[in-house]
């Protein structure tokens, strides 16, 4: 049964979800890095949201790891990179905090439009002070989006029902896109120019670290006031505060800082500072659709393979994933197959989907096949890392669909290049299900791959078979079945033998030595 562990405060929904799906579950939040790190090899998944930090330390610790499952949006508290090259899927639920993020944006909007936590305070402190507090009206004012993706287009939506007009800066939104939502499209340099309040809704990048500077903060209007529910990082914080004693900006909420927990900040104390502790996302509602969308993930990963919404590999979905099972066996044959019959570097591999296959979601297979190819020479390499790994290798990687087949209903070919020449290997699924090899190069096959394998490449001649056989036999190998293939007789053949024990070299050699065998190859499968 796999095992998960829960290392931040998730709603109790998840480890429901957990349960009911087979899959066992602790909760042990507060970790040190070190505790995490001493149990962590334990466990197949880890849930968190943000206060754990997946490190390269901890990833290396992981050895049973395959998945971590952010409940939230932000995964800038997991190397991804990390992650990726052990083999571990990371996923994060993109939706299920947004509308309560962008209502957060919206109430740190409205604070700072009417000062009501510095209201709030003298009134309960007894001063009655009406004539200190003096708001501005939203109505008619601009609000700049910085990043309309999911939380910005929501908070977008809400501010035009208030009636302010909205200026969006995202380099990725379409004019469509702006047009729909009703917001313009502006450069940031414009928006800049022209709001009386601007909202940060960007992930955190290299291109949006530090966005909000002293430079960006100059060509702001006097009397603008910011809003930060997205990550601390994209405001330098000292310009910020240079910029509030200055004047120039009129107020800022932060709900995020560049470090956290924020105990201690250079924001802090000031009367135009508004600061929640990183609450956007905090509302019961986005916590159980969150916690929920986690667990179901991670368990339906887990235990059937289904990939929703990773960040760093395609996604299977819960309807493709019993599709692709019998394909997903017959991919990684084929990969490995051509893997250990490769003897040269690779330069590239070409994977072609024909018939029904072609219809199904493809990348995980093409995957699976890079995994089975590179797994000769590297052990650590898996469906997530292959990709990557290959890539890094400089091996070029090309699929290709046609929706008819030639003789089969469904049909994998992989063609794998070396500086020599191009090798390719077929197969199919017999029956929908079964995986079946049924070429390999020029030679048609038909034939069942097994743990222990001899491939040999010979020259179609009488004998043959006899010479092997009594090779075989004579090391005491039993062979459980035979398949033979020639291109036309007396030309190229192929034989394709399972044997129940893993070929000695020895044998091997003895094989190789006989007439008419050019090639011969034990594989393992
Ligand atoms: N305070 C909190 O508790 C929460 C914070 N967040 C944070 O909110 C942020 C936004 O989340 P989503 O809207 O879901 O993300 P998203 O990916 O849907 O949208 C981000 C948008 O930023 C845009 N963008 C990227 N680089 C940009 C740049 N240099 N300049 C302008 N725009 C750029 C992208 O094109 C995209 O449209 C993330 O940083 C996320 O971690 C999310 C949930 C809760
Ligand atoms: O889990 C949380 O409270 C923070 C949410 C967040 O920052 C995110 O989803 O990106």
């Amino acid at each position: 049964m796999p095992k998960v562990l829960i290392s931040d405060s998730l709603s109790p929904r998840a480890v429901e979800i957990f349960r009911e799906r087979g899959v066992e579950v602790d909760v042990k939040t507060g970790l040190k890095p070190e505790d995490l790190k001493a149990i962590i090899g334990e466990y197949d998944g880890l849930a968190i949201r943000s206060a754990t930090k997946v490190t390269k330390d901890v990833l290396a610790a992981a050895s049973r790891l395959k998945v971590v499952g952010r409940a939230g949006i932000g995964v800038d508290n997991v190397d991804i990179p990390a992650a990726t090259s052990r083999g571990v899927v990371v996923m994060n639920t993109p939706f299920g905090n947004s509308i309560t993020t962008a209502e957060h944006a919206i109430a740190m909007m409205f604070a700072l439009a009417r000062e009501i936590p510095a209201a709030n305070a003298s009134t309960q402190a007894g001063k009655w002070e009406k004539n200190r507090f003096m708001g501005v009206e939203l109505t008619a004012k601009v609000l700049g989006v910085v990043g309309c993706g999911n939380i910005g287009s929501i908070v977008a939506d809400r501010a035009l029902g208030l009636k302010m007009r909205v200026v969006a800066y995202d380099p990725f939104l379409s004019h469509e896109r702006a047009v729909d939502l009703g917001v313009e499209k502006v450069e940031l340099d414009e928006l800049l120019a022209r709001a009386d309040f601007i909202t940060l809704h960007t992930p955190l990048t290299d291109g949006t670290r530090n966005l909000i500077n002293a430079e960006s903060l100059a060509k702001t209007r006097k009397g603008v006031r910011i809003i930060n529910c997205a990550r601390g990082g994209l405001i330098v914080e000292e310009d910020l505060k240079a910029a509030l004693e200055s004047g120039h900006v009129a107020g800022a909420a932060l709900d995020v800082f560049a470090s956290e927990p924020a105990k201690d900040n250079a924001l802090f104390g000031m009367d135009q500072v508004i600061c929640t502790p990183h609450l956007g996302a905090s509302t019961t509602e986005a916590q159980e659709n969150v916690a929920l969308q986690v667990a179901e993930q991670m368990a339906d990963y887990l235990v059937s393979g289904a990939v929703v919404n990773a960040l760093n590999m395609a996604s299977v979905s819960a309807e493709d994933a019993p599709k692709l099972r019998p394909y997903m066996a017959l991919a990684e044959q084929l990969g490995s197959f051509a893997g250990q019959i490769t003897e040269s570097g690779l330069k590239g591999v070409t994977v072609e989907y024909e018939g029904h296959v072609a219809e199904l979601n493809t990348r995980p297979l093409t995957a699976l096949v890079l995994m089975g190819l590179l797994r000769p020479l590297l052990n650590s390499v898996n469906m997530v890392n292959a990709p990557v790994i290959a890539r890094e290798r400089d091996i070029e990687i090309a699929e290709t669909k046609r929706e008819r087949a030639s003789d089969y209903q469904t049909l994998i070919r992989v063609i794998v290049e070396t500086e020599h020449r191009a090798r390719s290997l077929t197969g199919t699924l017999f029956g929908g299900e079964k995986p079946r090899l049924v070429g390999i190069e020029d030679v048609p096959i038909e034939a069942e791959v097994s743990s222990h394998m001899l491939f040999i490449r010979n020259e179609d001649k009488p004998g043959f078979i006899g010479h092997l056989g009594t090779t075989l036999g004579d090391a005491g190998v039993n062979v459980a079945t035979f398949h033979l293939g020639r291109t036309a007789p007396g030309e190229n053949a192929i034989a394709l033998v399972s044997v129940d024990q893993p070929i000695s070299d020895e044998v091997l050699r003895k094989i190789e030595a006989l007439p008419s065998v050019v090639r011969a190859k034990a594989l393992s499968f």
